[in-house]
Parts: C-alpha cells; sequence; structure tokens
C-alpha cells in the first residue's frame, strides 16, 4: 500500500511537476532572452540612427569651419608680393618703411575682416602688424616655435589652430614665405578668428579637436581646451613647444578609451561637474584637408530610456501572451475535464439503463411468474379470478353472456398411484395443452388447483360452452395413452354455468359450476354437464 503510494508521488512528480517546472523554467529563460533582445536591439537602432544623424551635422560642421579659411586663402600670398611689406622686410630698421607697412598692413586688416595681419623676418621676429599701435601688439616678438612659422620655411606655406600667445584668442594661422627673386625675405601671416557655426538642433554638444584630440571649439564653453581622452606624451610634448593652449589646456572630459562601436563612433564615459559619470555617443569626423576632427557628444540617457521603454513593452507583450496562454491551458483543462465528466456520466447513464432494463424484465418475470402455473405455463387460479372479475364487470356492464367451464381429471389419484407423480404431472400437462388449443384468444384457461382446470368465456353462453365443454372432453378422450403409460385411457369431466346478472360476483358462478361438474362426476365421469338453472341454448 505504501509502496503503491510513493510510486504514484513518483509518476505525478515525473509526468506532472517536472515537465511544468521545466516548461516555466525555459519560459521564463525565453522571455528574459526577448527582453535582453529587444532592449540591445532597440539601442543599436537608436545608435545608428543618431550615428546617421550625426554624420550629416558633422559634415555640414566641416564644410562650415573652414570656409573662412578657404576666403583668406589668397591674402598671404598677395602680402607676398607687396612691395611695402618687402620693404620693411629688406630694411627691419628703417622706422619710415616699417610704419608704411604697419598703416597698411592695419588697413587691409580692416578692410578684410580678419583678426591679424604680420610680418616674420628670418629669425621669426614680427618686423611689421596689423595692431601695430595696439598694447598687445605683436610687432618685436618672435614666433619662431609656431609651426606656421617652421612650415612656411620649409614648404613655403603653412596652416596651423593655435591660441594666440599674446592676445589669448583661439585662431587660425595662414602663412606664406615671403620672396625677392631667390631671396628669402620673411613669412606674412594672417590670423582669422574661427567660430563654431550654429548648426541648430539640441541633440547633443558639438566640438572641434585637434591633431592632439584638444577640443578648441566647443558648443559648451567649460569643454573647451580639454582633450577629449588623455593625450599622449608625445602630443603633450608637441603642445608645449609650440605653446599651442599656452596657459589654458584642462584637464581631459574623459579620463580613459571609450567603448569603440563602428568606424568614427565610440560610448565614451564623461565625468560631469558634479563628479558623477555618464555615457555618450561621441561620433568623429576628420575635417578635410587638416588634421582636425568634428565631434558630437549625444548623451546615451536618452537612448537607454527608449531601449528600456522597448524593452518594457517587449515584457509585457511576453507577459500578456504568457497570461494568455495560461488562461488558454486552463480553459482546455476545464474542457477536457467536463468531457471526462461527460463521458463518466454517459457511462454511468449507461450502466443505469441497462440495470433498469434488468430489473424491468425481472419484474415481468416475476409478474408472470406470480400469474403463471409452474407446471403447466397456464394462468394460474389468482390470475384467473382478477380476469373473471374483469370479465364480470364487462357482461355487466354490456349485458353480454359469460360461461365457465370447471373441468377436472377423472380418477387422477388412480394415475398417480399406478405411474407415479412425475406421469401425473405429464398428464396435467398434456390436459392444460388440449384447453389452452380449444380456448380462443378472449378466453381465459387456467389451472384452478390440483387435477382441476377453470375456463372463462366472454361473451359465450352456456349452450356454445357446453357445446366447447364436449369437443375438450372429446379431445382428451381421444388422446393415446402417454408414454409410460400403456392401457391408460384419459377423461375429463366439465361442469358448466353461465354467469347471472344478479351475482355479485364471479364466486357464484363458479359454484353453481363446480355443482354442475360433481352431477357430471356423478353421472359417471368423462361426460359435460350445464348447470340446471340455465336453460341451453342462452
Ligand atoms: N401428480 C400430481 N397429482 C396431483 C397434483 N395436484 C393434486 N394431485 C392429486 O390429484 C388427486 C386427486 O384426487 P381426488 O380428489 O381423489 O380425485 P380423483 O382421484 O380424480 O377422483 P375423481 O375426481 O372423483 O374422479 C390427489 O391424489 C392429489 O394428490 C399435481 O400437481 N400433480
Amino acid at each position: 500500500m505504501k509502496t503503491k503510494g510513493l510510486a504514484a508521488v513518483r509518476r505525478r512528480l515525473r509526468w506532472r511537476i517536472v515537465p511544468r517546472a521545466a516548461l516555466v523554467a525555459v519560459l521564463l529563460v525565453a522571455s528574459a532572452g526577448v527582453v535582453w533582445l529587444s532592449y540591445t536591439g532597440i539601442r543599436e537602432r537608436e545608435i545608428a540612427r543618431l550615428q546617421a544623424n550625426a554624420d550629416g551635422r558633422l559634415r555640414q560642421l566641416s564644410q562650415l569651419l573652414l570656409a573662412p579659411a578657404e576666403r583668406y586663402s589668397y591674402l598671404p600670398n598677395l602680402l607676398a608680393n607687396y612691395r611695402i611689406l618687402n620693404d620693411a622686410l629688406r630694411a627691419p630698421h628703417d622706422a619710415a618703411r616699417v610704419r608704411a607697412a604697419n598703416a597698411f598692413l592695419h588697413q587691409l586688416n580692416e578692410r578684410t575682416g580678419t583678426s591679424l595681419l604680420y610680418l616674420l623676418d628670418l629669425r621669426g621676429t614680427t618686423v611689421a602688424a596689423s595692431n601695430w599701435d595696439a598694447a598687445d601688439s605683436l610687432v618685436g616678438r618672435n614666433y619662431a616655435f609656431r609651426p606656421y612659422f617652421t612650415n612656411a620655411l620649409r614648404d613655403g606655406a603653412g596652416r596651423f589652430f593655435a591660441m594666440g600667445v599674446t592676445s589669448h584668442k583661439p585662431g587660425y594661422y595662414l602663412s606664406y614665405l615671403v620672396k625677392e627673386g631667390e631671396r628669402t625675405l620673411g613669412v606674412a601671416v594672417v590670423k582669422i578668428d574661427l567660430r563654431l557655426p550654429d548648426l541648430g538642433g539640441s541633440n547633443g554638444e558639438m566640438l572641434v579637436t585637434d591633431a592632439a584630440g584638444v577640443a578648441f571649439l566647443s558648443s559648451r564653453p567649460d569643454w573647451n581646451y580639454r582633450p577629449i581622452r588623455p593625450v599622449t606624451p608625445a602630443a603633450a610634448a608637441q603642445l608645449r613647444s609650440t605653446r599651442q593652449y599656452e596657459g589654458v589646456l584642462k584637464a581631459p572630459l574623459a579620463s580613459a578609451a571609450g567603448r569603440q562601436l563602428a568606424a568614427g563612433a565610440e560610448i565614451v564615459r564623461l565625468r560631469g561637474g558634479d563628479g558623477v559619470a555618464s555615457a555618450w555617443l561621441l561620433v568623429r569626423r576628420r575635417i578635410a584637408d587638416s588634421e582636425w576632427n568634428a565631434n558630437l557628444l549625444m548623451p546615451m540617457a536618452r537612448v537607454e530610456d527608449i531601449a528600456r521603454v522597448g524593452a518594457l513593452t517587449a515584457a509585457a507583450g511576453i507577459a500578456l501572451l504568457l497570461m494568455l496562454g495560461v488562461l488558454l491551458a486552463q480553459l482546455r483543462s476545464r474542457v477536457r475535464e467536463r468531457k471526462r465528466s461527460r463521458r463518466r456520466l454517459e457511462r454511468a447513464h449507461r450502466a443505469l439503463g441497462q440495470q433498469n432494463e434488468e430489473l424491468r424484465l425481472l419484474s415481468e418475470e416475476l409478474r408472470r411468474k406470480s400469474i403463471t402455473d409452474s407446471l403447466t405455463g397456464m394462468a394460474n387460479r389468482a390470475f384467473f379470478l382478477d380476469s373473471a372479475a374483469a370479465m364480470v364487470g364487462i357482461a355487466k356492464r354490456h349485458g353480454t353472456p359469460l360461461a365457465l367451464l370447471l373441468v377436472d381429471a377423472d380418477h387422477f389419484k388412480r394415475i398417480n398411484d399406478e405411474y407415479g407423480h412425475p406421469a401425473g404431472d405429464a398428464v396435467l400437462q398434456l390436459l392444460a395443452s388440449v384447453l389452452t388449443a380449444q380456448t380462443r384468444e378472449g378466453d381465459v384457461a387456467a389451472r384452478y388447483g390440483g387435477e382441476e382446470f377453470i375456463v372463462a368465456l366472454p361473451h359465450t353462453t352456456a349452450q356454445a360452452a357446453s357445446e366447447l365443454a364436449e369437443r375438450i372432453r372429446g379431445r382428451v378422450a381421444a388422446q393415446p395413452a402417454p408414454p409410460g403409460m400403456a392401457g391408460l385411457r384419459l377423461s375429463v369431466s366439465i361442469g358448466v354455468a353461465q354467469y347471472r346478472p344478479e351475482e355479485a360476483d364471479i364466486g357464484e358462478t363458479i359454484r353453481r359450476a363446480d355443482a354442475a361438474l360433481y352431477a357430471a362426476k356423478h353421472a359417471g365421469r368423462d361426460c359435460v354437464r350445464v348447470d340446471g338453472g340455465v336453460a341451453p341454448g342462452t
């Protein structure tokens, strides 16, 4: 018993609980996977969208940024061929010539709208400048350390972005070698103010960085002169030697390299003023013909928010699907349970129907037995009396005749004694078959008791009944001796009576039939006697 219970629990564990737990685990893992995939997918898509958008803005920035420099690119060449300027370079100690050159540069600077125009001799010292009369005049100052000077001497021309060592204003420097025939006189320099063009759009910060990665133009003033990442030692040395950001270079925006995404895009962590680091998407684009980069930094917080909302939507969708699944499963199991119950009910119904049928047959059998004589198979006395009572009712109501035959085997005791009780039974069965054969539908023939039979004949007069009685008597008498009873001559005596309307029930009629039977016995047996009270033929 105990082991059976344990086995059942084990089966239940194996077939119900374990697969369900595994299914739940698989669904949970799959759901988490889908949520994670939708989160990363939306994040990647949003980054790609931002990057595409940033690319357009950076292209625009790089076109607009150098436009002023391009506009003034003719100037150094022009200056290099100006006689007044050549004269000043040739004779830097001639005050009149230098004055003329200063005045010329001043006027030209005013007219062209450049920031500064100046001439450097071969040692890099300013001979004449457009701001010669200002407090921070460049005249007399040496700029041999600036790349625009060295590059012009080496290549004939130079370009350079830097903070003004004297003015402390950022600018774009264009330089050109001044020559007279084969003789080099000096270098003409144009400084142009650079400004970050307004491109509109509020998403992100624009930065222009130089070869060392230092931002020199930024949409956020506090990010100016800060490298995005720490500069390399070589770049730092270079910056020092050219005094490019003299006194203004600040700490890097990010303390480490970012996570590279696609070409020109990475995620960097910038530490804000409050010391809290946040992720930014950095998209970079090289500005044509320069070592500069145009950069766009966009906060990742919005991207993360969008991805989170997407992932939450996916999670909600999955939760809804799972709930639907659970509901459907419950519905299915309920439908299955209902079907099972219906089948059980149908089975019970069928069994009940079968039992009912058996009971019906049994009760029919009992009823049949209760009204049948077991030896002869004829109706018994009780059934006869019931039927005869009903016949009396009809005869009374309609005034129709009703006759009775009381049939008794002659010397039956002797048959029993001579041939045995079973032989007597066989004779009784023979008599029953004769009676049944001679009566018609509507008549009731029954074993009245012992060796006595009774027949009720509705719509029949005593006269007609006596004729039937005679026929029965004759048939019995004509029966050959049953097997094993050689020499036996069977006979019956019959008393006939007709019901009288004044009689309360059939009992009276039976008594009269019995009297007629007695008369028949008395007359020598094997004959028919009609109750004297009834005239033959009525
Ligand atoms: N074998 C057999 N005998 C029965 C049955 N019922 C009654 N008897 C016998 O029938 C006999 C009737 O005998 P009696 O009443 O003396 O009548 P009888 O011998 O036929 O004489 P009469 O009627 O005067 O001709 C009795 O011996 C009963 O035992 C039965 O079912 N089977």
